[in-house]
């Protein structure tokens, strides 16, 4: 196989909870994964000359090896001593430092891809362990659909899908480094008032009642506290989505992307006309839950 076409899918965070900042810097968490239909296109192709090369249709991106497809690309490169080289076409659709692992998800992509590529034979498994190496999301966006995650991300537990659902998505015109947001959490100074209950969203999700989540997802995720502040916005688009009908409204991971579910079709197309008039945020979408586990190259 000298080609590969590959998705990968962005995520939200159905619940949030930060239990410890750890020695190493980075923090122990719980929280609920969701893929959704938001994707970027990666195309990889075999090379006779050595190195691996990267494109993007985004010009403030990087295209060398801090792109984190260099860095999947180069990880298996190295450990496999793989021949001649390789050239990686990065389409993205999905919002950058959005809080939506589109990074990572690309770097999952691009070692699932190699894999099958190069037929290195490694399990879904031993793909995660080496993506964890790139990023802590990394081993959930390999596994994708509907995951309890904890440690720093990469001890996962699949749960039940998430029921059939529309979810607005809509991305701020700021930019929020993931890195800042846990800086300025003080994870071992939360009030526990202050974390969200991950177990009644759980609950919600093992009756499959949207409703019942939706309750638990009211302040589902900590990171909020240091972002909604810093960035009104926001809460602003919060209100909107809710107003508009959302059963419930929160910003997925380090933000600053907001979501809101929504069990009726045309309310959410109702509430897209809305965040689009308020000019709240610059990119936005409606999409729906992704838990088909095959893989779509
Ligand atoms: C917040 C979350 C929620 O899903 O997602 P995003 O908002 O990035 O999408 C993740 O925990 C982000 O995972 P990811 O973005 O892969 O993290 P990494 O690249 O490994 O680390 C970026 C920065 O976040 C901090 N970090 C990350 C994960 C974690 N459990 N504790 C941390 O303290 C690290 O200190 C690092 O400086
Ligand atoms: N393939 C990539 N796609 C997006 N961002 C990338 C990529 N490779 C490296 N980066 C860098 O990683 C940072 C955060 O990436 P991203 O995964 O979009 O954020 P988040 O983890 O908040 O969802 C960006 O600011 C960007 O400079």
């Amino acid at each position: 196989m000298d080609k590969i076409q590959l998705k990968a899918l962005a995520k939200i965070n159905l619940g949030l909870d930060v239990l410890r900042r750890r020695e190493d810097g980075y923090h122990d968490v719980r929280m609920i994964m969701q893929t959704v239909r938001i994707f970027d296109r990666i195309q990889l192709v075999k090379q006779e000359r050595e190195g691996i090369r990267v494109r993007t249709n985004l010009y403030y991106l990087p295209a060398n090896e801090n792109n984190l497809v260099y860095k999947a690309a180069n990880l298996l490169f190295e450990e496999f001593d793989l021949r001649g080289g390789i050239s990686i076409d990065l389409r993205k659709y999905i919002p950058v430092a959005a809080g939506m692992a589109g990074g990572s998800s690309d770097a999952a992509a691009v070692l699932y891809g190699l894999n099958r590529m190069y037929g290195l034979g490694l399990s879904l498994e031993q793909l995660m362990e080496r993506g964890v190496k790139i990023g802590a999301d990394v081993p959930y966006c390999l596994m994708r659909g509907t995951a309890l995650a904890e440690g720093i991300g990469e001890k996962l537990t699949p749960l039940p899908a998430m029921p059939p659902c529309n979810i607005l998505v809509a991305k701020p015109g700021i930019s929020v480094s993931t890195k800042f947001v846990y800086e300025n959490l003080h994870a071992n100074d939360l009030k526990p008032e202050q974390h969200p209950d991950i177990d009644a969203i759980l609950e919600g999700l093992r009756h499959q009642d949207i409703r019942e989540m939706a309750e638990g997802l009211k302040n589902g995720n900590v990171l909020e506290t240091v972002t909604v502040p810093a960035y009104p916005v926001i809460q602003q688009i919060k209100d909107t989505m809710e107003e508009q009908g959302a059963a419930v409204a929160l910003m997925s991971g380090s933000g600053p992307t907001v979501f809101g579910i929504y069990e009726d079709r045309m309310q959410a197309r109702r509430a897209m006309s809305a965040i689009r008039k308020s000019r709240l945020a610059k990119q936005l979408f409606l999409t729906t839950p992704y838990n088909n586990n095959r893989r779509n190259s």
